[in-house]
């Protein structure tokens, strides 16, 4: 159920993390038809974790059918500077979980150069992303010139982390690179890239997918009137013009 809504921020409880997988679906499938009759492309960014899990009925009826799986490009938010095939590889999760289960052409599927060390794979990605705005697969904010996702799917951690923007690392506060890269991760691997809050911030829409009692105390800080000293970065997710939702089971939303 819709426990908050103003017209750019909406908050949804769920009884169960299955329920809460069938709105994202629903959800996912919508933006994916409206972004495929506007522009002929969805740009889908996504996380690792327990994402990838919230997914599922995306790959099942009706959607596995439904939707024009011609039209994705999948990015991420983040990825462990690992090889593809890694156990701790966002891209490995995403492909076992995700990708290898629908027909998104292999070309718009655009995993981290793997053969780079951490910075370097951090000033690739970036490329990347230039790219595909020169050739008008991803859009462009006109207010911030940083890159416009159709939809960028976050989870967050019990420290409340998203993607690999950590509670007190000065990358948090970074506000120019569209990619960075962190060698001193808190959650191992140590090594990743990642967005920063500029490009997280100008998508379109933001799904933040939150699920677990083991997260209720951050979704206490960023939604309830959680006193906590430090801001965590959960809370530093505000789209400057698109909008953002959050995807709540009960057991995350306990402390609200
Ligand atoms: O590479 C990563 O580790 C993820 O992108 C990370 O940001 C993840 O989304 C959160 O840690 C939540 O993970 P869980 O949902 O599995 O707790």
């Amino acid at each position: 159920m819709t426990v908050f809504k103003s017209i750019r921020h909406i908050i949804d409880e769920f009884d169960s993390e299955e329920a809460l997988s069938v709105s994202l679906a629903k959800y996912t499938a919508d933006l994916s038809e409206k972004f495929a009759k506007q522009k002929d492309s969805f740009t889908v960014v996504m996380s690792g974790g327990s994402l990838i899990k919230s997914l599922r009925k995306l790959v099942e009826a009706p959607y596995v059918d439904s939707i024009d799986w011609s039209k994705w490009h999948v990015f991420w938010v983040d990825e462990r500077v690992v090889p593809k095939y890694h156990p701790d590889s966002n891209y490995l999760l995403a492909y076992d979980g995700f990708l290898s289960k629908v027909p998104i052409p292999s070309g718009n599927v655009y995993a981290i150069n793997d053969a780079l060390s951490a910075e370097a794979a951090a000033d690739d990605y970036e490329t990347c992303v230039k790219h595909l705005i020169h050739n008008k697969i991803i859009s462009v904010s006109e207010s911030s010139g940083f890159p416009k996702f159709d939809l960028m799917l976050l989870g967050m951690g019990p420290d409340g982390h998203v993607a690999s923007l950590f509670p007190g690392h000065p990358l948090v506060q970074e506000k120019k690179k569209w990619v960075a890269f962190i060698k001193e991760s808190p959650k191992p691997p140590p090594e990743r890239i990642t967005f920063t809050f500029p490009v997280i911030n100008a998508s379109e829409n933001i799904a933040l997918v939150v699920a677990g009692a083991g997260k209720a105390h951050p979704v206490h800080v960023a939604l309830g009137n959680g006193e906590d000293s430090d801001v965590l970065p959960v809370q530093m997710v505000s789209p400057d013009e698109g909008k953002l939702t959050w995807f709540l089971d009960k057991d995350a939303a306990s402390k609200l």
